[in-house]
């Protein structure tokens, strides 16, 4: 077997192509998988065999050479592209100036233009402030910080089905045990869960979906909890992990009208749909939300690890001085990668490109589930798409077809991601700018994979 050299870069330049030129995985993913298992423990799963070698427009290419259409964007992050010129061209610029000062220490103005632009990007034309973090579970355990801060109240509310993060109070946050609950805890004190309205689950139909999540809401808050013991209601406009579940129509506006109704904070923790990837730029939007506060990350630095809670100024600077930090938080070259995915969504349209792309999506599945009853549901907004896998003439989770399909996938060149409370989610998340031979090549794979169900 010759050994097949890596691209000589990642990137808008790598060829668009889908192509294998071994097995999968390959040998090269082979030794490194064995090497893995010698250094790395267990609990850290990949979800895929291959190696990454380079990445960039659609594809991600292997360390034995396969190249692969990319549906995962490595779960929502690589939006405008793996090594997008603009994000590598100004971090690189700032890694020559400086690496870190720790913005505790000595501030600089790349995190100030990115705090800016978050501020003029979210929705809401009140004033705002923003902090910056690491990671998407930090942007939402810090949301929770300046919620309690500004209401003097300990409660927050989450939902069934939600996923905010694996540090102790996001997992308390988050929904679903197994995998990233399991043998952790106890848990945070204060955080109440709610029935989600998911319509193709609703007890009630999908049509009364919104009307019973609201009541259980009203229940949970006004008679369990007391409404004056919450700081703050915390929703993914869509959510991710638990399955690309879309709300009803007008569910969001409600909740955030019973919030403001009895001085709750209403978060959005658009971690995942952010950054054009729902057909807005942030999911809020499509039903005119103002959040008071929105966590964001994934997106924001087209892979460098950057996060932020952008919330009302008056709630932001109810914290104390010295109360919120970090000693990455805010990292310069995450700044600047940042500050080059914004101008890439600006300048290449992407919010737009989103939404052609899921029109495309939406299209071929909702095709394909009329003739195919292991397809439940098929739903999402832009380029956040998911079909739910089922056991044909119920609504019974069927997981075995979701790791049927990634399989199959795998196998011919594409790279699919699952999600879902019940594992029975197949999740479509391509870079925002895939070309159309690629999208068109994929969803022929997809449909050829469905069609072995
Ligand atoms: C809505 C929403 N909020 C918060 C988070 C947490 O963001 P971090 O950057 O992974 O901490 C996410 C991260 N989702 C991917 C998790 C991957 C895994 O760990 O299995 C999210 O989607």
């Amino acid at each position: 077997m010759s050994v097949v050299e890596a691209p000589a870069a990642g990137g808008p330049q790598l060829e668009q192509v889908r192509r294998l030129v071994t097995a999968i995985p390959g040998p090269r993913s082979l030794e490194l998988a064995a090497r893995r298992a010698q250094a790395l423990p267990a609990g850290i799963v990949s979800g895929q065999p291959v190696f990454a070698a380079a990445a960039g427009g659609g594809v991600l290419v292997d360390v034995d050479g396969n190249s692969f259409i990319d549906f995962g964007s490595g779960i929502a992050v690589t939006s405008v592209g793996n090594s997008a010129s603009r994000v590598v061209e100004r971090a690189v610029e700032q890694l020559r100036q400086f690496t870190h000062t720790c913005f505790l220490v000595n501030p600089y103005e790349g995190y100030v233009e990115v705090c800016e632009a978050l501020n003029r990007l979210t929705p809401g034309d009140h004033v705002k402030r923003t902090a910056l973090f690491n990671s998407g579970a930090e942007a939402v355990e810090n949301a929770v910080k300046y919620a309690r801060a500004a209401t003097g109240r300990p409660g927050v509310v989450v939902f069934d089905h939600a996923y905010h993060g694996r540090t102790l109070l996001t997992m308390a946050m988050t929904a679903k045990n197994n995998p990233y609950k399991k043998d952790f805890g106890p848990f945070t004190a204060e955080v109440h869960r709610a029935p989600m309205a998911y319509p193709f689950r609703a007890p009630g139909g999908r049509e009364r979906a919104a009307e019973q999540a609201m009541a259980a809401l009203r229940d949970l808050v006004d008679v369990q909890v007391g409404a004056d013991q919450i700081a703050c209601v915390v929703i993914e406009p869509i959510q991710g992990e638990g399955g690309f579940i879309v709300p009803p129509e007008g569910f969001l506006p409600a909740v955030a009208e019973f919030c403001r109704e009895r001085g709750i904070l209403f978060v959005a923790d658009e971690v995942q749909t952010g950054f054009a990837r729902t057909g807005d730029m942030f999911a809020s939007e499509h039903e005119g939300l103002a959040p008071d506060l929105i966590t964001t990350a994934k997106g924001l630095a087209g892979g460098l690890p950057l996060a932020a809670v952008t919330g009302r100024a008056e709630i932001m600077d109810a914290v104390h001085p010295g109360g919120i930090g970090g000693t990455y938080s805010g990292n310069p070259a995450a700044c600047a990668a940042a500050l080059g995915v914004i101008e890439t969504i600006e300048a290449e349209g992407l919010v737009e490109r989103a939404r052609v792309i899921g029109d495309r999506f939406l299209a071929r599945l909702t095709g394909i589930a009329d003739g195919n009853p292991v397809i439940g549901d098929v739903r999402g907004r832009g380029a956040m798409i998911a079909v739910e896998l089922v056991r044909p003439g119920t609504t019974e989770p069927d997981p075995a077809a979701v790791a049927q399909v990634i399989r199959y996938c795998q196998e011919r060149g594409l790279l699919v991601l699952s999600a879902g409370t019940y594992g029975n989610v197949l999740r479509f998340l391509p870079p925002l700018v895939m070309p159309e031979h690629l999208l068109a090549e994929g969803l022929d794979i997809l449909t050829e994979a469905f069609a072995t169900l």
